[in-house]
């Protein structure tokens, strides 16, 4: 092959200043999309508000969306980059169609909580600290559409917190975060959502159950991993020990109950506190209910 002449090469490439076009209407077209994304929450805001209205929260179908985006990602751009953006964009246009503040819980310190709040909420939605669960729950009962940010293994100062949304107007475990979960996410702590319970938003492939027995038993472990779930939490109450369990959605309380019966465990008083999506790994795209 005949190299071209030097000027011609020099023709073709392509120069900074090229490239720059190239990265501005790139960028117009993003904010263009995000305009156009505004006008279609407009006319969702018009077709929930047909349906009864209530909260803007779709936490399923939230983690439905995060699953794909992260799924699908492909190029330079870090994931957790396209993760933040993503969570900052439907946070936010949550906040649009009704404001809402995040409570958090930073008895366990503020660090790790505020980034995480800020990494799934942004910088828009409003985020008030508490001194413990006992404030957050209050909190999100109170206010018409405020969310709660728990972290899913809390200090044994809490006590069994979760019987607090056990009452069935009580709060409700909505979600789990992070929706897409690997080793080293930037805000990967373990986070329950809570809200006032959501008519018809939250996923049940996970659902959490506060449980009630007379004492601790050795078969519990195995026994609860046998239904695929999972034992979260284990504090003393007024009437023994309550456990905070997630299983996944398709065993029933009936089930759980005989199968700890079997189990030696005794008899189980049980009530649902929530329920989410399940958890998924980015590394391996799976869906699980498993701690
Ligand atoms: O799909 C909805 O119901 C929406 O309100 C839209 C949207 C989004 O911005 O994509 C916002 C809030 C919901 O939690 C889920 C998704």
């Amino acid at each position: 092959m005949t190299p071209l002449p030097s000027s011609a090469t020099a023709s073709v490439q392509e120069t900074l200043a090229d490239l720059r076009v190239d990265i501005d209407r790139i960028d117009a077209e993003l904010h263009q999309l995000l305009i156009a994304r505004g006008e279609i929450i407009d006319r969702l805001i018009a077709v929930k508000a047909r349906q009864g209205g209530g909260s803007a929260f779709r936490p399923g179908r939230e983690a439905d969306m995060m699953r794909k985006i992260v799924s699908r990602h492909r190029g330079l751009l870090p994931v957790d980059t396209v993760e933040s953006i993503w969570r900052i964009i439907i946070s936010t246009f949550t906040y649009v169609q009704a404001p809402y503040s995040v409570h958090a819980d930073i008895s366990g310190g503020d660090a790790a909580m505020r980034d995480c709040c800020r990494f799934h909420f942004g910088f828009t939605v409003p985020y008030i600290v508490h001194q413990g669960t006992g404030g957050v729950v209050e909190a999100v009962a109170s206010a018409k559409g405020d969310l709660g940010l728990v972290k899913v293994e809390t200090s044994a100062a809490e006590g069994a917190w979760w019987r607090r949304l056990a009452e069935p107007f009580a709060p409700k475990i909505i979600a789990r975060l992070p929706f897409v979960e690997r080793p080293d996410h930037p805000a990967g702590m373990p986070l329950f959502v809570i809200a006032k319970p959501l008519s018809d938003a939250a996923s049940r492939e996970t659902v959490v159950y506060a449980i009630g027995l007379e004492r601790w038993h050795g078969s519990l472990p195995e026994c609860l991993a046998a239904f695929g779930g999972d034992i979260l939490g284990n504090a003393a109450d007024g009437y023994g020990l309550s456990l905070l369990v997630a299983v996944p959605g398709s065993v029933t309380p009936q089930s759980l109950r005989d199968g700890l019966r079997q189990a030696g465990a005794g008899e189980a008083r049980i009530a649902e506190v929530g329920s989410h999506a399940a958890r998924f790994d980015l590394e391996t795209n799976a869906i699980s209910s498993q701690k």
